[in-house]
């Protein structure tokens, strides 16, 4: 992959001038051209992409492909998939496509083909996942299994979390699940009061098993566990570990045969689809896992394979490109129209801020430009009745994805079509606004006097022209879901491309954690501290005060 400083490109340059030129083009004026949303929406699978509502014309589409073109986002892709350490700062490859590659055409990391390992801990998680869905797996009093408790933090939890939400409508109603990741101590004890025992599964997800968090978290599970079983053995059928450190596993004490191995080339933002997916093949069912895998699949073969213009990862990409680096917006919601997926937001914060919240560049230089935005949402119609004030009327430029399924699991009365109607007037409104004029036409037919309409009228125009992109979709199933997971990840890694960083580490995680340690020794006696600055010393000392 090469490294192309973005501003030095002619796209970059020609996107500024043109951003200057264009900012009194309002996204409604575009619609003048009749076929403004047929040149600007997308089908790929049962997933509609509509980015119509954008604030780009023709030229600045172009332009944004131009910039794809000069970064050499397709050499890059190609990178990727074919096992490159493109990861270079841990000087791994970046092969979670590798994972759901249902093709079974090789892909190579160091010259030995992954996919026969890959397969071979499918297989693993089938046979493991079929003997829990249907009750063959016993606990250690012969009784099955009934909760599955999976101990993971961030990319070994909201992976999970995520999918086993969207898609419960395709759960096994004889198994419960529950998710601890949170060190504090509520999330255990409050999660182990709805669990018994005898028939709870313990899947402690970890990549590198040694997270303070979830260590913690599986050794207060292990401690809870025993105090019931008293025996040992017992560990062996209630406690499966996640990970790619088999050493660890080992000494915490779980069976290798119960260890479902994953690779250090899977990200852990990007693990789902590896056996850190192993509690939702066991909460769904692995025939759904496996259509969860071939939805991804059939987005990366389109990603790979489509030209930019018709590209669905890239398109986004170059739209968030556009708003962020061109048009001055810091952040991007993601809002699904569907209860079910109210985890979606919370899944891309990390994918995409842990992957793009980076201010190095690949060539080590501190970068003269926006990169990763902050990514945030909720379900709607929710935010409509919490944040969508600031996104219609606020000076903040916020772009939003609006998800939406055009067929609901819960068809009741008419709750749907509401739902619906909602997720088609709010992007209009962002879009249209209303007028001054309109507003005082309406308060005047409201009967208001002079006075008031002065007074109230300022407060009621909408500007509009606020960008919005609508991705509807036929219903929220696992093919569908893996796709539309599949099409985040590929536009989160081609901006990655684009601004030139590195989007598959982490080190931004580390000081934190460090200090963290540091500090656990100071509040576990009655000292006064005196080791850091001022703030630091006065919160733990009056944390001790407090105690007494
Ligand atoms: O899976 P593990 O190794 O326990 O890491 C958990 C999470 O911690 C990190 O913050 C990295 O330290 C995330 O990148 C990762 O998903």
């Amino acid at each position: 992959m090469k490294n192309i400083n973005p501003t030095t490109t002619e796209a970059w340059k020609k996107l500024q001038s043109l951003a200057e030129q264009k900012k009194t083009t309002t996204i409604q004026s575009l619609f003048a051209n009749p076929s403004r949303y047929k040149d600007y929406s997308i089908q790929f699978e049962d997933i509609l992409l509509d980015f119509s509502k954008n604030r780009l014309d023709d030229e600045v589409f172009k332009t944004l492909m131009d910039l794809a073109k000069e970064t050499e986002l397709k050499s890059a892709i190609e990178a990727m998939f074919s096992g490159e350490a493109i990861n270079q700062t841990e000087n791994r490859a970046v092969l979670h496509t590798a994972l759901r590659n249902r093709s079974n055409t090789p892909v190579k990391v160091d010259g030995k083909d992954v996919m026969p390992d890959v397969n071979a801990v499918l297989e693993q998680m089938k046979k493991f996942a079929d003997q829990v869905s249907s009750g063959k797996w016993k606990g250690y009093t012969d009784k099955p299994i009934k909760s599955l408790v999976n101990i993971g933090i961030g990319g070994s939890d909201l992976g999970p979390v995520m999918v086993t939400e969207a898609l419960k409508p395709y759960q096994n109603e004889n198994l419960d699940i529950h998710f601890v990741s949170n060190v504090d101590g509520t999330h255990i004890a409050e999660t182990l009061k709805k669990v018994d025992p005898e028939t709870t599964l313990f899947f402690i997800a970890s990549k590198t098993f040694t997270t303070q968090e979830t260590m913690t978290n599986a050794h207060s599970a292990r401690k809870w566990f025993l105090e019931n079983a008293k025996d040992e053995e017992a560990i062996a059928k209630h406690f499966v570990a996640l990970s790619t450190n088999g050493e660890a596993v080992k000494e915490f004490g779980i069976d290798p045969n119960n260890m479902f191995a994953f690779w250090d080339w899977v990200g852990g933002r990007y693990s789902l689809w590896s056996a850190i997916g192993l509690p939702i093949a066991c909460a769904i069912g692995f025939d759904n896992f496996e259509k969860l895998l071939e939805g991804a699949h059939a987005m990366d073969k389109h990603f790979r394979e489509s030209d930019f213009g018709e590209n669905i990862p890239v398109i986004l990409a170059l739209i968030g490109l556009w708003n962020t680096n061109f048009l001055g917006a810091a952040s991007e919601a993601i809002l699904p129209y569907d209860q079910y997926m109210h985890r979606f937001a919370a899944y891309f914060q990390q994918g995409n801020m842990e992957s793009n919240g980076k201010y190095v560049t690949r060539n080590n230089q501190k970068v003269d430009y926006t990169t990763g935005p902050i990514i945030w949402g909720e379900p709607g119609t929710n935010g409509q009745h919490a944040f969508y004030q600031l996104i219609h009327q606020g000076t903040q430029l916020i772009p939003c994805d609006f998800i939406a399924p055009a067929i609901s699991h819960n068809p009741v009365g008419d709750h749907h079509v509401k739902l619906l109607s909602n997720f088609f007037a709010q992007t209009e409104a962002l879009m249209n606004g209303k007028s001054l004029e309109e507003v005082k036409a309406e308060l005047e037919k409201a009967g208001k006097s002079k006075e008031e309409i002065e007074k109230l009228a300022p407060h009621k125009v909408f500007e509009g022209n606020r960008p919005t992109n609508s991705i509807l979709v036929k219903k929220i199933d696992p093919f569908t879901l893996g796709a539309l997971v599949a099409m985040y990840e590929h536009k989160i890694f081609a901006q990655g491309v684009i601004w030139n960083i590195f989007s598959f580490d982490q080190w931004g995680v580390e000081l934190g954690k460090i200090l963290a340690k540091k500090i656990l020794p100071e509040l576990e006696n009655d000292d006064t501290i005196n080791s850091h600055d001022s703030s630091t010393n006065g919160l733990i000392n009056a944390f001790k005060e407090m105690r007494k």
